[in-house]
């Protein structure tokens, strides 16, 4: 038999990420906070659930394509932001984004982006659309400046990242001594204007305040951040949707409806932030109960396969997001690697969707998978069918 050495799934892509990657860099991308129990149940969770599939029905069309905030896309996979592309790759962000446009869905960028969001969004298409991830800056004009220069620049959403008061503690990235290599600059910070105004100089900063220091308060989180001082704030500077991400219980999801939010995504952030939460398939049915289809209801953390998607999408979410695969992809072979990752989960949920007898995405509902706690009442209850029936003579002597 001959193998070959392309990968087949995200394992792979993983293990030659782990061949290929720096390691510091490495380590930053795979870690988690503390033990990684968070981290490592995102994954192993999806085993949980099982598909509850129907047949002989006609699956030669397929179709992945659905809606998002009223608009068409071409699939419900998504990137989630990751920061930093370039530590994967020197196209960073813009290979993310070619192989984002070629295959649809939804682009969610980070403020931690090493191309500029005007730079990134420009690779689009109509079958996708871009989001933009925030952070709440120490210094709230500057995340200003990025929520009006996403607006501008086409950007469909703005999506604040709500896990990180304070940056989660990984291990690796301490042991490693992680710094981003000098390289690398978080293009977002520097204010376009201040390049074009002043030929041939190089661009500064937003208020001339050091890149590390702004990546420094990044990543230190804002600790001061509410929902009373930062929803109506953003409201009063954006007309663009407001998505809160890092949801996890139905509590918030009540409060992200009250606060005129227009959807949440369920995310332990990869499990890089509080260690021993639910793991995110874990926490959607909650979440999108307690939406009451309201606001929409996206995830991610722990997809690696289609018929993770699948699940995800049958317990309510609209649609899907993932992180890691993505960077792997990258870091394996830049535009066409990211590519690679996106379109192996994207082929393997039409697979799933073939083989479960679904069309559309639209069909796909909570039919079509047992939750653990179902799974185990259904087997207890056929147990005990099996046990009555063998018992038949013998109950209908104690009659
Ligand atoms: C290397 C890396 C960088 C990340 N950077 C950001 C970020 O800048 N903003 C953010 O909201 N989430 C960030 N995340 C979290 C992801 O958006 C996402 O919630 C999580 O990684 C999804 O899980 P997965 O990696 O298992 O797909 C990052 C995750 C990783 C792995
Ligand atoms: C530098 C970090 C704040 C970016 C991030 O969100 C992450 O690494 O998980």
């Amino acid at each position: 038999m001959e193998f070959t050495n392309s990968p087949v799934c995200i394992k792979d892509l993983e293990h030659i990420a782990s061949k290929v990657m720096h390691p510091s860099a490495l380590s930053y991308y795979n870690s988690g906070a503390d033990d990684e129990q968070t981290k490592l149940d995102n994954i192993a969770a999806f085993d949980k659930y099982r598909i509850h599939p129907r047949i002989l029905r006609n699956v030669t069309a397929i179709s992945t394509e659905t809606t998002i905030l009223g608009q068409q896309i071409a699939t419900p996979l998504g990137i989630a932001p990751c920061a930093m592309h370039m530590l994967a790759h020197p196209a960073g962000e813009l290979a993310t984004s070619r192989a984002a446009a070629q295959h649809g869905g939804v682009m969610i960028l980070s403020t931690l982006s090493t191309i500029a969001l005007e730079r990134v969004i420009a690779e689009g298409n109509s079958d996708m659309q871009y989001w933009m991830q925030l952070y709440v800056l120490s210094d709230w004009s500057i995340t200003e400046k990025i929520v009006q220069r996403s607006e501008r620049a086409g950007f469909k959403a703005l999506v604040l990242t709500v896990d990180m008061p304070i940056l989660g503690r990984r291990r690796d990235d301490i042991r490693t001594r992680f710094i981003p290599p000098p390289h690398i600059h978080l293009e977002n910070f520097f204010d376009p204007e201040s390049a074009s105004n002043s030929e041939g100089a190089a661009p500064s900063t937003y208020n001339d305040v050091p890149e590390l220091l702004l990546a420094a308060s990044v990543a230190g989180g804002n600790p001061a951040v509410t929902w009373d001082n930062v929803i109506p704030w953003l409201k009063s500077i954006t007309k663009l949707p407001i998505i809160l991400k890092g949801i996890l219980t139905a509590e918030d999801t009540k409060l992200a409806i009250s606060y005129g939010c227009a959807g949440v995504i369920v995310s332990n952030h990869g499990g890089r932030q509080l260690d021993g939460t639910l793991a995110s398939i874990d926490a959607l049915p909650h979440v999108v109960e307690a939406a009451e289809d309201k606001i929409e209801v996206y995830m991610d953390g722990g997809v690696r396969k289609g018929s993770d998607i699948f699940k995800a999408l049958a317990l309510g979410a609209r649609a899907v997001f993932v992180a890691r695969p993505v960077l792997w992809g990258l870091a394996y072979d830049g535009e066409a690697g990211a590519k690679q990752a996106l379109d192996l989960l994207q082929n393997e949920l039409k697979l799933t969707m073939m083989l479960s007898g679904t069309r559309t995405i639209q069909e796909i509902d909570d039919s079509y998978v047992l939750e653990p706690v179902t799974q185990w009442i259904q087997s207890s209850v056929r147990r005990q069918k099996r046990a009555n029936h063998n018992d038949i003579e013998e109950l209908k002597s104690k009659l």
